[in-house]
């Protein structure tokens, strides 16, 4: 079997007497499409930021390339995995005060592995990537509407040719058709770098578009998980419920 790009094992999470995450087990394997859906509150970004090594689980491991990143070398282990890894923040978190092109390459420029024209020029072929002209390379992030907002977030997280992309909620606060726009791009680029990707979201339709495979995320455990055209037939009533967005079942609305 190949081995997981990214796994977490038996992952716990709290903060004081709340249990967030409670013994998460996940994996996606190399060049594949990992989607994990749940509820607002579940631990969704929680679970992203323990990957990310931005938070230390209590209990469990987090594997990049079968690498354990909470022994041994942490910092360098995290600092080789973030070189390997891109992410699309939710909400696109451009940087206000650079121009489009800047935020493209910043991790390039800042890296100091790039002069600045070569960085400019590799952003504008990104820009390229995601549909985007030249023309807009020196603008401001503020002077973009959401939709570009996000395509920009989408060439800096593929500009540096990452082996797995994490998405958070890559289609909120968006219509369905630039959602939907957006959801292709993602798998398109994801693909054509043959990338691995997790994404979180609340949102089915991303979810089926994106996923090659879909895992839910409920009291702090992974409880089903499988190929994304099996999400409508689960046979599991939680996943059902989520799925068909209805009010009454074992799930309590978060109100
Ligand atoms: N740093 C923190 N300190 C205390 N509690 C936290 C912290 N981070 C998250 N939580 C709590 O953990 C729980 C899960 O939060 P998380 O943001 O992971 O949910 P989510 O599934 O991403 O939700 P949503 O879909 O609404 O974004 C929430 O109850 C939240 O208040």
């Amino acid at each position: 079997m190949t081995e997981p790009l990214l796994k977490l094992e038996g992952v716990h999470k709290s903060f004081g007497p709340k249990h967030v995450l409670n013994g998460v087990d996940i994996d996606v394997a190399p060049g594949r499409s990992l989607v994990i859906i749940g509820g607002s509150g579940t631990g969704k970004s929680v679970m992203l930021k323990c990957a990310l090594g931005l938070m230390k689980p209590d209990k469990g491991d987090v594997f990049f390339n079968g690498e354990s990143l909470t022994t041994g070398k942490t910092a360098k282990k995290q600092r080789d995995m973030l070189e390997r890894t891109g992410m699309l923040f939710q909400g696109g978190a451009l940087f206000d005060s650079l121009p489009v092109w800047q935020n493209v390459s910043f991790r390039l420029l800042h890296g100091g592995k790039m002069k600045r024209s070569d960085a400019k020029e590799l952003a504008i072929d990104t820009l390229k990537k995601v549909r985007l002209g030249s023309d807009i390379a020196d603008l401001y992030p503020s002077e973009l509407s959401g939709g570009m907002q996000k395509r920009v977030g989408l060439a800096r997280a593929i500009a540096t040719k990452p082996e797995l992309i994490f998405f958070d909620e890559p289609t909120t606060g968006l219509d369905p058709i630039t959602a939907d726009a957006i959801n292709d791009l993602i798998v398109e680029q994801t693909k054509t770098l043959g990338a691995s990707s997790v994404s979180i979201t609340h949102d089915m339709p991303s979810a089926r578009k994106i996923g090659d495979e879909i895992a839910m995320i409920f009291e702090g455990k992974i409880i089903w998980r499988g190929p994304a055209d099996t999400v409508d037939d689960s046979g599991n009533e939680y996943v059902d419920q989520f799925v068909h967005g209805r009010a009454h079942g074992p799930i309590q609305p978060a109100m």
